[in-house]
């Protein structure tokens, strides 16, 4: 394993921009998750030269081999024996040799290629639905069951079968898998690819927000990619025409490749500003398991909002002043809890014990607190604020954004003891809800706002709800990783 290249990227979850921040004159903020997609390159143990086989443990019949031609331009082909297709993953290896073949030393390349290649993808547990699993179990769907369950756990079911959670697996998927190969073949290098505003990490970016347009055949936002590059952030994003010339062509050069994806092209114009959401909070997400089909919402908001421009210019403006506004509460907060420690601890305790509408009404509120406590209720009202117009946005358009029956449950979720708020996120639909929670380092002698939120979740019998184990990362986006410092990954790669 020593000549492993090993990296990961993180899921994401859209709390607020959903749908705008498809144009660039809005933003999105995204929040991306301590759960991550790993991939592992290796060379092969036994030498198979031009061969690249690529594993999902996690899946059945998940091998896919490629072979690599020896001509220019250089050509991935899968073989003949494999038994489906990964879209993604092949365009990812075309993709990533055609750049080095044109970039590096051709016979560092060759020399690598030539020994063949070992690729293990696997994603945390979250990004798939483990519902099923703890029922097998006999498990309760709670964060303590899915801490017992084995990391990357074997899902015993084919990949176009999994039910999917919505953390994002194809964006974490490709940037992982084309971070780890760009460093692999030393077309970017691990020490400028540590740092998240560097060209290097730029350029995977770019190489994965390609590949995955590619491969999905339309060109989104692009949020889910820049936070699994990247990291949390604000994101605004690029003007599609970037890509125009490459997407139309079946084979773009390696030169043409490499001039529309480098980090020094002025026409990736997307826009990444630094956020974070505020200490002692934590974000809970619970896979709702009802399902939603995004491109079908995305097809009819777009198509009522073109044919009803004055409306929707109002609605769009008022979301984003709300969306605006709350991430500059948020950040806010993290600013007051910088300035005074102590009290922001005390009123983030104070604030765990009672329900949001109790928050801004204490007679008795030590006058240090108050600032911070306002803040908060302020970030309560936003959220609420913008839950309303997503639901009046889905109604216009007639699409279930916030469907009654996520009515129901988020009017339950926000109105506990230490709640901030909370939403359908990304495109909305039924599939999943996301809270923002008051988490201070003791609650004694109430109940933590995540437990309340746990026990809510397991005992609510119109839906069924499992928490995903996920929080915030703070790790920036992709990095390279130590495998041994990944409980489970050695465990998991096949050595052949
Ligand atoms: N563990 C995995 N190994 C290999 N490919 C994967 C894995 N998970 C997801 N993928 C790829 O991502 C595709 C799913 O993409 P998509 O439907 O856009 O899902 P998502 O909304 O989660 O991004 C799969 O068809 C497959 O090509
Ligand atoms: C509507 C959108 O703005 C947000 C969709 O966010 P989701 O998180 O719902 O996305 P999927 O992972 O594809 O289900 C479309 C976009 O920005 O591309």
């Amino acid at each position: 394993m020593s000549q492993s290249t090993v990296v990961s990227a993180p899921g994401k979850v859209l709390v607020a921009g959903g749908y705008l921040v498809l144009e660039p004159a809005f933003s999105g903020t995204v929040v991306s998750t301590s759960s991550r997609f790993y991939t592992v390159v290796t060379p092969k143990a036994r030498k198979e030269s031009q061969k690249i086989t690529v594993r999902s443990p996690q899946f059945l019949e998940a091998t896919w081999t490629y072979d690599v031609g020896t001509g220019s331009p250089l050509e991935v082909t899968p073989a003949a024996h494999n038994t489906s297709k990964n879209k993604f993953v092949h365009l990812a290896l075309r993709t990533v040799l055609s750049l080095a073949a044109g970039t590096k030393a051709p016979s560092h390349i060759q020399e690598l290629l030539s020994t063949g290649i070992n690729i293990t993808i696997v994603g945390d547990n979250d990004f798939y639905s483990q519902s099923a699993k703890l029922a097998s179990l006999n498990l309760p769907r709670t964060l303590k069951s899915l801490s017992q369950l084995p990391p990357f756990n074997p899902l015993n079911v084919h990949l176009a079968d999994v039910h999917k959670t919505g953390l994002g697996s194809s964006a974490a998927l490709i940037t992982a898998l084309v971070s780890a190969l760009l460093l692999h073949f030393g077309l970017i290098t691990e020490t400028t690819f540590a740092d998240a505003a560097s060209a290097d990490r730029r350029f995977a970016h770019n190489v994965a927000q390609y590949v995955h347009c590619l491969a999905q055949g339309k060109i989104g936002s692009g949020f889910d990619v820049a936070a699994a590059a990247f990291g949390t952030h604000i994101y605004t994003r690029f003007d599609p025409s970037v890509l125009k010339d490459l997407l139309s062509s079946d084979t773009p050069s390696s030169q043409t490749l490499y001039s529309v994806l480098s980090p020094s092209n002025p026409a990736w114009d997307y826009k990444v500003e630094p956020f974070k959401l505020p200490p002692l909070t934590r974000i809970m997400l619970a896979d709702v398991n009802a399902g939603s089909d995004t491109p079908s919402l995305v097809g009819k908001v777009l198509s009522w909002r073109k044919a009803n421009k004055e409306t929707s210019d109002k609605l769009w403006e008022t979301l984003h002043q709300h969306n605006r506004s709350l991430a500059t509460n948020l950040q806010l907060l993290t600013r007051l809890s910088e300035q005074d420690p102590e009290n922001y601890a005390s009123a983030v305790k104070y604030l765990a014990s009672l329900q949001p509408v109790q928050w801004a009404a204490n007679p008795w509120q030590p006058p240090e607190e108050i600032p911070i406590v306002e803040k908060f209720y302020g970030a309560h009202r936003i959220t609420q604020d913008i839950r309303q117009n997503m639901k009046r946005m889905g109604e216009l358009a007639g699409v279930p954004i916030e469907p009654p029956e996520q009515t129901s449950l988020l009017d339950k979720c926000v109105t506990q003891a230490g709640i901030i708020g909370g939403g359908v996120p990304g495109a909305g639909g039924y599939d999943a809800i996301w809270l923002l929670v008051c988490n201070p380092v003791d609650c004694s002698p109430e109940l933590p706002p995540v437990e309340r939120v746990e026990y809510l979740w397991s005992k609510y019998d119109e839906l069924k709800l499992s928490p995903l184990s996920a929080e915030e990362s703070h790790a920036g986006g992709a990095r390279k990783e130590n495998i041994d410092d990944i409980p489970g990954l050695k465990d998991i790669i096949v050595v052949v």
